[in-house]
This record gives C-alpha cells, structure tokens and sequence, in this order.
C-alpha cells in the first residue's frame, strides 16, 4: 500500500501545485486515494471514515504557506492527523505503585504474549532498572510454560516456576507473593492465549485481574492480523479496562494500519512495537514516526532531524555574516562540503527515505553523490589558500596541476569552479533565513529529487 499511495499522492501534490487555499474540490482526490489506502492497510470502515472526516475539518480552507502547495500542506494535516489517532508522543509504563507492579499480558494465541513477555522484562531491567520476575499462567500448554523460562533467561529476568496441575490464580497468587517476599519491583504475567476470544479464557483473565490489581494491562495484538485485529480489540476492551497495547510484528508485511483502529477502538494507548524476533526487538511506541510509515512517507521525521542536526548552527551564522560582507570562497565551500559529510553521508540519509523516492534517487545515484563530493573536497584540498580565497586566479597550467594533485581531470576542475561561481552569485542574492534552507537543501535532499514538504515541522 505504501508505495502505491505515496506514488499517487505525489502524483496529486504535483497537481495541486499554484493554488493557495485547500479547497473540497482541489483535495477530493487525494483524500479519496488516502481512504482506500488506510482500507487497503485493514483500518477498520468506522475509523476511516472519522478519520477523513477529521482532516477534512482541519484542513478546508486553510491557508498554503509559503512554498507549498495544497498538496504538501494536506500530506503534512494527515500525517499530524494520523500520528494524533495513535496517540501523541510517546506514552510510558505507569510503575508508580507500591512494589511490585503487576503487568498483566492479554492476547490472542501466536499475537507475541511470551515473547513481548521477556522482551518487556528486558527493556525493565536496562532502561529502567528494575528488579524483574515473570510467570506463565497458561496451564493449558505446557510448553508455553517452557517458553518463558527459556526466554526469560534470555532477557536475564527470573522466573517463577508453575505446573499446568495448578489453577491459573493459584500461580498468580503464589508468584505475586514470591515477587513480594523478594522485593521484586515488577511482576510481568503471561496469560493464555486462545486461537479465537472464547468466554471462558476472557473469564479467567477477568479473575486474574481482579485477584493481581495490575499497574498495567497490556493488550498484545499481532500488526499483521488487519482486520482481525479490530474485532480481538473489541473483546479484550469489553472484558478488560486496558491500559495500553502492545503492537507486535511491526516488522513485517503490515503497513501498520492495525495500530489506528486498534488504538480508535480501545482508547488505550499503544505504548510499545515490537520490532523483531529477537529479545531486545522491542521499542516505545511513538506515534508520529508510525503516522509516517502508514503513510509510506518512510522516516521523514527522523530524516529531517539527522539533517538538521548535522547542519552546525553556529557555522551557518558565520556564513551568512561572509555571505553579507561578500567574502564566500572556496574555504567556504569546502565546509559545506565537510558540513554534508557529518550528516552521515548520503547513502545514510537514503536508508530513512520513502521506499518510492529512494528507489528514485537508486543506490547508484547515491555511491556516485558521494564521490563526487569526495572528489571536489580532493581538488580544494590541493589548492594554496591563496588559490582558495580567489579562485579568479587559478590559472590553466595551475588547474592541471590542481587535478593531477587531485588524480582528477581538469575538467573537473572547470566544473567545480563553475559550480562555486554559482554558489557564489546565488548567496550574494540570499539572506540569512534562506542560507539555512539552502544549507538543509545541501544536505542532500536536492539531490534525490525533492521531497514531499512536511509543514509545521
Ligand atoms: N518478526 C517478529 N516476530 C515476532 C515479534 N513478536 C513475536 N514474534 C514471533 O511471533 C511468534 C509467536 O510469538 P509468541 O510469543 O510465542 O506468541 P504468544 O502470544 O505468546 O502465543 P502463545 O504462547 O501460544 O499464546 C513467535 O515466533 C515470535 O518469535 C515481533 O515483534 N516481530
């Protein structure tokens, strides 16, 4: 779905282009495409249709801000849209009650329950450095039980042993007590899970929360199951007041469109995503870099904050102070290049781009970006500073000289200085404000052919 809306999307951005003002009639199509998008991702129909009923709300009539087009405003409402639907920010575990804090896991068979179990156990005990034990009250399978301990081991948590002869309270009651008596700050409970919501396994989950009072009780839902998903939600929230999700296999196929209904249906906040198999492939959830991957906007939020990160502020200042007085030389140009190596290079910054645009900008473009920037860093670099303050007297004998120092040809040479004498011209025309623009621009992003504007950011 993603590449396919992104491609479209961009189609349509690149229609609206000229007009000023986000009409009904200039955004049917795109929210149009954006609907059978979130459908396509298993967003469930009720969801889908306040949600484009939302960004419809906020976005008719509003004013396009500088140089955007309706198109690039819209993408920007949606995304704030989406990442608002999921919950803004990122939101933590409520542990603040009288140890131990009891986590209670809910879910269906196969959505993540054990693993997330011990991945959880791990993120409590190196970010938050707790003292943690886990115990599985699945009687039903022994190997569930098995599972645990392996994984727990794992993550470096204890465990509490329990038999499928006991009754799930009975284990409950004995590790909560056993989590007490060795001052255990958290209590992780692994449940049994079903194939499908059956009443008697939501009544015993029902008993075991009322029996443990959890700090939190954690609904775990496989982002793969689609529309599935909507309908186990509904069960769990009905039997259960969760107090948060946990989106499991965000890795896989799925575009992730599971995390907005589920969200929108239960009310409880998606507090992690599980991101791999493996036992440390658990992170917060944070809805506005999801609201982008639903999109297929790719890690635009991160991509932006890498660039401009990379960009030394006090540098650019210094800069535009050159700009003004009229003394940009090829030292200059030199530190801009410099400036775009610390962004991590190119080929960095593509890994965070939208799968559509980076198949766009296409390894090849990217390797050949990078040298050409290693290139002209070699040619500056085999200029006397008096060669790099006034290029004008860069003569052809010293030109050859410059590129056989560079192991380039001279008509790189030519070329670069062409580009610095444009350089040069455009700054002298810019101000400071638009220095820093151009700056973020050389980062890379003119080179890959631009990228859907995200306002407000
Ligand atoms: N790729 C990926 N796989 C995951 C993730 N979370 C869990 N899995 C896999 O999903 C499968 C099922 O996970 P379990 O933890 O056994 O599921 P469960 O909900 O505990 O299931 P039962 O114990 O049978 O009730 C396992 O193969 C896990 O490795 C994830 O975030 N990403």
């Amino acid at each position: 779905m993603a590449s396919a809306l992104t491609e479209k999307l961009s189609r349509l951005v690149k229609e609206l282009r000229g007009q000023a003002r986000i009409t009904e009639s200039n955004v049917q199509d795109m929210l149009r495409e954006v609907r059978m998008a979130l459908l396509e991702a298993d967003v469930a129909l009720p969801v889908v249709r306040d949600f484009i009923a939302r960004v419809k709300d906020k976005a008719l009539g509003q004013e396009v801000v500088g140089s955007l087009t309706p198109g690039q405003a819209l993408v920007g409402i949606i995304h704030r849209e989406l990442a608002a639907t999921m919950g803004a920010g990122v939101a933590d575990l409520n542990l603040a009650v009288q140890p131990p804090a009891v986590i209670l896991m809910a879910g269906l068979q196969g959505a993540g329950k054990t693993t997330t179990t011990a991945k959880l156990a791990k993120w409590l005990i190196e970010r938050r450095k707790k003292k943690v034990l886990t115990v599985s009250t699945d009687v039903y399978r022994p190997a569930a039980i098995e599972q645990l301990k392996t994984v727990t081991r794992q993550a470096g948590a204890e465990w509490f042993a329990s038999t499928p002869q006991q009754s799930p309270l009975d284990i409950a009651r004995a590790a909560l007590d056993h989590a007490r008596r060795h001052y255990f700050d958290v209590l992780l409970v692994d449940t049994a899970g079903r194939l499908a919501i059956d009443e008697a396994m939501m009544r015993e989950i029902q008993a075991l929360h009322a029996e443990l009072k959890p700090a939190e009780t954690l609904f775990v839902v496989d982002a793969m199951q689609g529309q599935d998903a909507v309908n186990t939600a509904r069960a769990f929230k009905e039997a259960l007041p969760l107090t948060g999700i946990v989106l499991t296999k965000l890795d896989g196929d799925s575009r992730g469109g599971a995390a907005l209904s589920v969200r929108a249906i239960t009310g409880a906040p998606i507090k992690f995503a599980g991101v791999s198999e493996k036992i440390d492939g658990l992170e917060l959830f944070d809805a506005e870099r999801h609201a982008g991957r639903v999109l297929g906007m790719g890690d635009i939020v991160a991509l932006v904050e890498q660039v401009t990160a990379g960009v030394d502020l006090q540098q650019a200042q210094k800069l535009a102070a050159k700009v003004k007085s009229g003394g940009f030389d090829l030292e200059d140009f030199l530190e801009q290049i410099r400036q775009m190596k610390k962004m991590g290079g190119l080929s960095s910054l593509l890994d965070k781009l939208p799968t559509q645009l980076a198949a766009k900008a296409g390894e090849a473009d990217l390797s050949r970006a990078e040298k050409d920037i290693r290139r002209k860093e070699g040619i500056i670099c085999a200029m006397t500073p008096e060669e790099r303050r006034h290029p004008e007297i860069i003569k052809a004998s010293r030109k050859r000289r410059i590129a056989a120092g560079a192991g380039v040809q001279v008509q790189e040479v030519n070329r670069l200085l062409k580009e610095f004498e444009q350089m040069q011209a455009m700054m002298k025309k810019m101000k400071g404000g638009g220095l820093m623009k151009m700056m973020k621009r050389l980062g890379g992003m003119k080179g890959l052919g631009g990228l859907p504007g995200l306002p407000g950011r």
